[in-house]
């Protein structure tokens, strides 16, 4: 079978952090919004850092765009990322900050100016260039990260739980703008969520970890259906007699 659909590919991918053991073998679709779910230390986030590169595999390869990046570093990887913090350099102005998403060393060219406020607008912060994120509400913040997102201009969008610290209304707010954002402009992003409202009003497919392994890799309908496995059922609160999307 071909891979051309897949976007990331972690073939036989194995790693020991601490006690526990990983292993991951697995195809992320193009195009599509992707949950990765689980309990907490299931290993949500060792799967997103061995996509973005912030951990190297002890065995296997992982293929971004069918390109083997396991050998390279995360800044070198076609992908953008967003966290639920530590996004914004405190001491930057968010001209500077999303900027740095186009260069690292800023240094910009003349239309790049014209780009970074074209990404500002795009997420609701037309004007704000010259703000520091700390003069920021955090809904603001998270939106500044998205831009910075945008700038650059990758294929691949990671994000581990970036609705987190938001209250429900913005959580929600957010969730709108990154199905926009897909739409227009990043045709495949990987979300790390505890939250099934995330998976529900986001998700196309959903991975779902349990101690390192991939438990379910199904389309998002057929995820509510898997409450036969007690990860699953703990996970989405319910118990086994009351099978349903929450
Ligand atoms: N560098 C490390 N050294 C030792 N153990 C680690 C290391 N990184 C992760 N682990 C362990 O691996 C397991 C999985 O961690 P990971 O952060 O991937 O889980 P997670 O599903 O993202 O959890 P959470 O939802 O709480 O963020 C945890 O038990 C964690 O303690």
């Amino acid at each position: 079978m071909t891979a051309d659909h897949l976007a990331i590919q972690l073939q036989s991918v194995g790693l020991k952090l601490g006690h526990r053991d990983f292993d991951f073998d697995l195809g992320i679709e193009r195009g599509v919004v992707t949950a990765v779910a689980g309990a907490s230390g299931s290993g949500k986030s060792t799967l997103l850092n061995l996509i973005a590169g912030f951990e190297q595999p002890q065995v296997g390869r992982v293929l971004i765009d069918g390109q083997d990046v396991t050998d390279l570093p995360p800044a070198r990887r076609p992908i953008s990322l967003v966290f639920q913090d530590n996004n914004l350099f405190a001491h930057l102005d968010l001209f500077t900050n999303i900027g740095l998403g186009i260069h690292p060393a800023m240094r910009l060219a003349p239309g790049d100016r014209l780009t970074v406020s074209r990404a500002l607008e795009r997420v609701g912060l037309a004007g704000f260039e010259r703000r520091l994120p700390g003069s920021l509400s955090g809904g603001e913040r998270q939106r500044a990260a998205f831009a910075r997102a945008l700038v650059r201009r990758k294929p691949v969008l990671l994000l581990d739980e970036p609705f987190a610290a938001l209250d429900p209304g913005l959580r929600s707010s957010m969730a709108d703008l990154l199905i926009d954002l897909h739409r227009d402009s990043v045709p495949t992003i990987v979300l790390v969520t505890h939250d099934p409202r995330d998976i529900e009003r986001l998700a196309d497919r959903v991975i779902f970890l349990d101690q390192g392994r991939v438990i379910v890799d199904a389309p998002t309908a057929e995820f509510w259906n898997k409450t036969g496995l007690d990860p699953v059922a703990r996970f989405l609160g319910v118990n086994r007699m009351a099978v349903g999307s929450p």
